[in-house]
């Protein structure tokens, strides 16, 4: 049976009333003035209870949009009502009519008389509510009566409407959970009263229930210990011998009070509780009735695991792993489909639900969340047709039909597999999931990467050149290397270059030294802090620094541009560059050219960890070097963290910079071409590589011409393999504004972050974490991954939280110094004494006495 309570709330007036409250003793009725307030509010709402709207100013086909974004009801004038039923298959149950006159009262019953459904509509009065009983024959098949009141809204009205069945409609600021000195109209007292008691004890039968409806036991309540309960937010109950019963108050096992309603005839009360502790049950066990069993067992269990999984065990890898989650949650669906037999397919729907739930608990999401959303869909009014992807269609033999449309769709691309980042309307989507698409593409643990890693340093370290050709040769099969390095002046037919290329280097190498030279602190910082007291800081080049240019996947020459450049305008006396050699033992001439103008000593023809050691160690032929920057690999990172780590190499690192990632904003006005490309150009680095798309307002036929142009540029790529790879775990999010698209980017800390935004410009002061930033369409990421002149060696993994790209000053280190003359002592002198004292450190303190002496005594 419905509460006898809704409350009408002011949606934007978030401060004036506690939707908890609310939840916890009724509905909530907003007048909505639009259907995009509606939504909003429902969005934020309906998780925690049912929505009811007012949506007589919001006209009939937007009021289909309110329902089917899930609120529980609308109510409209009878003769919007009608006309909504008319033309759209709307379930009736979902709709209220107000009947404020005789005229609407006839109409309304004419149209049921006719209309075999639609007894279902609920009636809504602002005066006499219950003579609306009499005239449509209510409450039957869900059919409700409801009294709207206004500021002049007395309690035993309420109570008086509630004895017949209606439901009040109260104004929030007239209401109050427990009773109040001005009379408000108070929950605790409209369901006590609401309630039929037991004629022997007097007191209310309660039924305890969790938060997806699973009995927990039976109690008693009475008017004071609903209150109580009301007053608390806990399970407080009525008990036979010991009176008010706070339940928990002894054993600790308290309960979260979420919500208060009745069965059919109101003669038993039901208590939806979150449980807290062992369970509700004195014995320990979750029930009265005993332990969990089934789907609330397991989630409790998952749970629990995935606070403190025993190590080693199969959940805790579970847990540690989503790629695992990811192909067991694949591998059962596949299972289940070929399941023949009834116990096969129980059982493999049984697996298919484990891994399930793993994933969702992983993600913070439980089987309420989950249970929500199913009654969310079964609130939708207009169905999706509900056709498979064409890649799981065709996997399956099935054919689909395309859909008959009005409006201009994108081209359907040809090729059965597209290419499509997933898709996530942030307004309808837990706060959980949203945070889980932000993770980067899960890689190696660490500890296995520092496994694989830790040998190869070792061997570097004692066998110097030949440790490090030892893995060249395995990794890179340059079988036919017999030296690791070649050293500058680099011959010239090391440098057979296009003219073209040597074009594109140079204007690249320029415009990187200007704004580097540009960075440069002219001259030392000085500032006299007290009369006589100079402090200064000037700053020195690094003396020797190893530059890591990766070459796995693709050689980057434009990396070996973006470190040696700026090592050549600190000043640096010994750069070392380090890449991968090819097969054949020879490295790219782009490379060795950029080595060349750089004025590079040598180049290590080595990649991944066995590089890195070898330039934190040093071997025979390898200069070893005070600081190794530059991207790579897993393997290339691990190596710098541990050399950097361990202070017997003296080595410092820039920072972790992994697979290249970039985020996108885009609002209406992108053109979805740029935005397609720009998002490819990152996805092209690796399947390691991740692409956001964050789309500001953008409507389906907007995001649908992004994804086509991406599913058609991918296509067009010859490294579209590896683009597939990346696009699987990169993902578009749909949000309503800049603020909260701001807001996402932040958080996700991306590494170059583009702006395809009207007034880009402006939105630049609100970027709080990025690596590099590309303003405005003409701007695509490209250019600074070349030639525009920033760095591209930049912070990705979210790491751009707290770290700088390569600039400048990563080559530079900062020397302070102080100068003070006599006058300058004197001043300083007893404050360095004082502190010297507090510390107990009497030489500190004479080496300033000693000199007071003397200026005291000249
Ligand atoms: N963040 C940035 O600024 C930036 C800039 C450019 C490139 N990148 C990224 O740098 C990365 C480059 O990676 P890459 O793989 O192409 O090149 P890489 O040069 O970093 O790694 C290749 C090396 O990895 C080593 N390796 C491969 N398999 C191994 C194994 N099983 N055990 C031990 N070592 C192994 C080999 O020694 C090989 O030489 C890409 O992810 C790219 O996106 C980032
Ligand atoms: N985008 C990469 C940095 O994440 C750098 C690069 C080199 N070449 C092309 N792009
Ligand atoms: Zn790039």
């Amino acid at each position: 049976m419905a509460s006898p309570l809704v409350i009408a709330v002011q949606p934007r007036a978030k401060s004036e009333y506690n939707i908890q409250d609310i939840a916890r003793v009724g509905n909530v009725f907003i007048k909505a003035s639009n259907a995009s307030e509606a939504i909003d509010f429902i969005n934020a709402n309906s998780a925690l209870l049912d929505v009811y709207v007012d949506a007589t100013d919001i006209g009939a086909a937007d009021a289909v949009e309110v329902l089917n974004a899930g609120a529980s009801k609308i109510f409209l004038t009878t003769k919007q009502l009608i006309s909504l039923t008319d033309e759209n298959e709307v379930p009736s149950t979902r709709l209220v009519a107000y009947v404020s006159s005789d005229e609407d009262s006839t109409e309304l019953r004419n149209w049921l008389a006719n209309a075999p459904e639609s007894q279902n509509v609920g009636v809504c009065s602002t005066t006499n509510a219950a003579g609306l009983f009499e005239k449509f024959g209510f409450p039957k098949d869900g059919g409700q009566v409801y009294k709207s009141f206004g500021d002049n809204v007395t309690e035993e009205a309420v109570i008086e409407e509630a004895a017949h069945g209606v439901v009040a409609i109260v104004p929030s600021s007239q209401f109050s959970i427990t009773p109040t000195a001005d009379g408000k109209v108070s929950a605790s007292n409209v369901l006590a009263s609401r309630a039929v008691p037991d004629a022997n004890t007097g007191l209310i039968a309660t039924l305890v229930v969790d938060e997806r409806g699973v009995s927990l036991g039976f109690v008693w309540s009475s008017k004071e210990s609903l209150k109580e309960a009301l007053k608390t937010g806990t399970g407080v109950y009525q008990s036979r011998k010991r009176g008010l019963w706070y339940k928990g108050q002894t054993s600790g096992d308290t309960q979260e009070l979420l919500s208060i309603g009745f069965d059919c005839d109101a003669d038993c009360m039901v208590f939806k509780v979150k449980q807290l502790g062992r369970g509700f049950c004195h014995l320990g066990t979750n029930t009265c009735f005993g332990k969990y069993r089934g789907l609330s067992s397991l989630q409790k269990t998952l749970q629990s695991r995935k606070e403190s999984a025993p190590p080693g065990s199969y959940t805790a890898r579970l847990f540690n792993d989503p790629k695992l989650v990811e192909a067991k949650i694949m591998e059962e669906a596949e299972e289940l489909c070929q399941a023949t037999t009834k116990s096969e397919i129980a059982a493999e729907a049984a697996d298919l639900i484990y891994f399930a739930l793993t994933r969702c608990v992983a993600a913070g999401v439980s089987l309420e969340d989950i249970e929500r959303n199913l009654d969310m869909k079964n609130l939708k009014v207009k169905r999706r047709k509900g056709d498979a992807k064409t890649r799981w269609a065709e996997k399956v033999g099935l054919t689909t039909e395309k859909a008959p449309d009005s409006t201009p769709a994108p081209v359907p691309a040809p090729k059965s597999d597209r290419i499509e980042m997933k898709r996530i309307h942030t307004s309808n989507t837990p706060v959980s999931v949203i945070k889980d698409a932000l993770q980067r593409p899960s890689q190696k643990s660490n500890e296995a990467i520092v496994e694989l890693v830790k040998p190869i340093i070792a061997d570097v370290r004692s066998n110097g050149d030949a440790g490090v050709l030892k893995y060249t040769h395995k990794f890179e099969k340059a079988t036919s290397l017999t030296s690791p390095v070649i050293k500058a002046p680099f011959p010239e037919h090391l440098m057979q270059l296009s003219s073209d290329t040597i074009k594109a280097i140079d204007v690249s190498f320029e415009n990187i030294r200007k704004f580097h030279s540009a960075q440069k602190d002219d001259k030392p910082l000085i500032v006299e802090t007290m009369p006589g007291v100079v402090c200064s800081r000037f700053s020195r080049p690094i003396e020797r620094v190893g530059l890591y240019i990766p070459g796995g996947t693709a050689v980057l020459p434009s990396t070996a541009l973006m470190l040696g450049v700026p090592a050549m305008v600190a000043g640096c006396k010994r750069i070392v560059f380090a890449s991968p050699p090819r097969s054949d033992g020879s490295i790219s001439p782009e490379i060795v050219y950029a080595a060349h103008k750089c004025g590079a000593e040598s180049i290590v023809l080595a990649g991944g960890a066995q590089a890195v050691a070898a330039m934190a160690y040093g071997t025979e032929s390898i200069t070893k070097v005070d600081k190794i920057l530059g991207p790579g690999n897993q393997f290339v990172t691990a190596a710098k963290m541990m050399v950097s780590n361990d202070t017997s190499a003296g080595v410092s690192i820039d920072m972790p910079a992994g697979p290249s990632e970039v985020l996108v904003i885009a609002d209406k006005k992108a053109n979805p071409a740029f935005v397609a490309s720009d998002l490819l150009s990152q996805a092209e680095h690796g399947v390691d590589s991740q692409v956001i798309l964050i789309a500001v307002d953008l409507d389906d036929k907007e995001l649908a011409a992004i994804d086509e142009e991406v599913h058609q540029q991918a296509n067009a790529l010859p490294r579209v393999d590896i683009v597939r790879g990346s696009i699987e775990h990169s993902v578009t999010f749909v949000v309503k504004t800049l603020e909260e698209a701001m807001n996402l980017s932040n958080e996700y800390a991306p590494e170059h972050l583009i702006l395809q935004l009207e007034n880009a410009e402006e939105v630049v002061p609100l970027v709080e974490n990025a690596g590099s930033v590309f303003i405005g369409q003409w701007t695509p990421e490209s250019v600074g991954d070349y030639s525009a002149g920033v760095n591209h060696s930049l912070p990705t993994y979210g790491y751009a939280k707290q770290y700088s790209g390569v600039n400048l000053g990563s080559f530079v280190k900062h020397i302070t110094s102080s100068n003070l003359s006599p006058e300058g002592l004197l001043n300083v002198s007893s404050a360095v004494m004082q502190l010297a004292a507090v510390e107990g450190l009497d030489a500190h303190k004479r080496a300033v006495s000693i000199r007071m002496d003397v200026i005291n005594k000249s």
